[in-house]
């Protein structure tokens, strides 16, 4: 098997951990390592020169980084249409980059896989079925303080009886889990009701399939379709922003849920008030529901979801010590976090060498770099001192006017986000303050950052300047 075989396979993995299923299964898992290719070219095989040119202009500069990564002789890569792959796939290959996927007539996305004009109104229930994620179920979601309140809801909206919970709407920073509760709800949904029918659908696939049939002057069935299931999950609300008629649609579609009492779940970025570009009636509907935030997980969730990916693979082992630190610095979000020790294990499978603390460190240098230095509470009051002009001995002080308590509060907050300090040690450090003190500010901050968007801003800007 030449070796460009074998890089291609773990540069679809970075790839996949890096994007994430949805992208990669959009675009990337349709790509082979096309014939033509060797160990200075590699010919990146795309079906449809629709998909080349989207992967050639959003994936071409990433491609050509991990193989030159993984094989310095790799001059050039190229994104070209083709499905003749180079190594044919062997009968029992499941891997898809080898495989040359059928030409999509549109971009493939889950949930959304048959063309729309050959839906019947009432879908085939297992054809949906296909269109949740078997990976993503409740099972497997590490619920924590962070992330119980959507959890339990999810848990609720999707069991039998009454509906409970219903438009749910589930807000969170990227990679922090919401689309692997959406698909947790669409498997115990159809668990629970074995008659039922369930969707899942990206937003920007609601858009692409509502455009589409507009154009050919066919709305009914993507109407009836939509409206006929009885659980609907919208991913990624946000990506419609600033597209009036297909937020006009979705307003009656999400109307329609609510009046009839069906499942509804909705999955964006922000909060609804904080969303930007999409028409205040829809928001309205959306906040009427429960609105469930996911919160950036903290150090112990961070090393659970760790330890639950691991128990996943069998045969692998990798000590605690790396689990912590990986844990310890990659902060950021779990689907980064995921993609680090997948890196790992797949790299130390690739060359037969074990996972250790030096392997770790050698294979994830640059992933690990920028946390690498610890964050201090220190730092956080110089940052967020210099952000609201205050001064940092104000921070400490007893001080109660909203100009210092404020900053002060979001101080706490960023120190309880963004170090491993536990309460008390954080109270000590803003003069001597109580754990309660700190509890308060950290409510009070996240309570903020859902309804004030000039807060929110100045935390997500003081975050990304102290993570570097
Ligand atoms: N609490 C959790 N327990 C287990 N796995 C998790 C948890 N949160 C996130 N993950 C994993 O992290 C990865 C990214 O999660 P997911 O795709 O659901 O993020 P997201 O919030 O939908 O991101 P985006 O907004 O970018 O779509 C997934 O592989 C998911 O299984």
């Amino acid at each position: 098997m030449p070796a460009i075989v074998d890089a291609w396979d773990l540069v679809r993995r970075n790839l996949r951990s890096q994007s994430g299923a949805k992208v990669f299964d959009q675009w990337l898992k349709p790509a082979v390592l096309a014939a033509g290719s060797d160990e200075e070219t590699v010919r990146i095989g795309l079906p449809s020169p629709f998909m080349t040119n989207y992967v050639k202009s959003h994936f071409g500069d990433r491609l050509r980084l991990e193989f030159r990564q993984l094989m310095p002789s790799v001059r050039s890569v190229v994104v070209e249409t083709s499905t003749k792959a180079l190594v044919p796939p062997s009968a029992n290959d499941e891997s898809p980059a080898t495989t040359a996927a059928p030409a999509p007539s549109v971009p493939r996305v889950l949930g959304a896989d048959r063309p729309l004009a050959a839906a019947p109104a009432k879908p085939a229930r297992e054809g949906e079925r296909f269109a949740f994620d078997p990976r993503f179920t409740f099972d497997r979601f590490v619920a924590d303080a962070t992330n119980q309140v959507a959890f339990n809801a999810a848990r609720l909206l999707a069991a039998e009886g009454p509906v409970r919970f219903s438009p749910l709407y589930l807000h969170g920073a990227t990679g922090q889990g919401k689309t692997h509760l959406a698909h947790a709800i669409g498997h115990a949904f159809l668990e629970a009701h074995p008659a039922g029918t369930a969707i899942y659908m990206p937003a920007e696939r609601f858009m692409f399939e509502f455009v589409k049939a507009v154009r050919e002057r066919d709305t009914f069935a993507f109407k009836a379709r939509l409206r006929s299931v009885d659980l609907l999950v919208i991913d990624d609300l946000q990506f419609i922003a600033g597209k009036d008629s297909t937020q006009e649609e979705c307003f009656h579609t999400v109307n329609e849920f609510m009046t009839m009492g069906k499942r509804l779940v909705i999955c964006a970025d922000r909060s609804p008030r904080m969303l930007e570009g999409i028409d205040p009636k829809l928001v309205g509907r959306l906040a009427s529901g429960l609105v469930a935030d996911i919160r950036p997980p903290e150090y112990a969730l961070r090393r659970a979801i760790l330890a639950a990916k691991l128990a996943d693979m069998p045969q692998v082992s990798v000590p605690d010590e790396v689990l912590e630190l990986l844990a310890m610095r990659i902060t950021a979000n779990i689907r980064e976090l995921e993609g680090a020790l997948n890196r790992l294990v797949a790299y130390a499978q690739l060359i037969g060498e074990a996972v250790t603390m030096d392997f770790a460190l050698q294979t994830l240098g640059e992933v690990l770099k920028g946390p690498q230095r610890r964050i201090t509470i220190d730092e956080i009051q110089k940052a967020v001192s210099a952000h609201f002009e205050v001064k940092q001995l104000d921070l400490v002080s007893e001080r109660r006017a909203v100009a210092i308590a404020r900053p002060r509060q979001i101080a706490m907050y960023l120190a309880k986000k963004l170090t491993t300090r536990s309460l008390p040690e954080i109270g000590r450090k803003f003069g001597n303050r109580d754990h309660s003190t700190v509890i308060h500010a950290v409510k009070r901050i996240e309570e903020l950052r859902d309804k004030d968007r000039e807060i929110d801003t100045a935390v997500r800007g003081l975050m990304r300047q102290l993570e570097g």
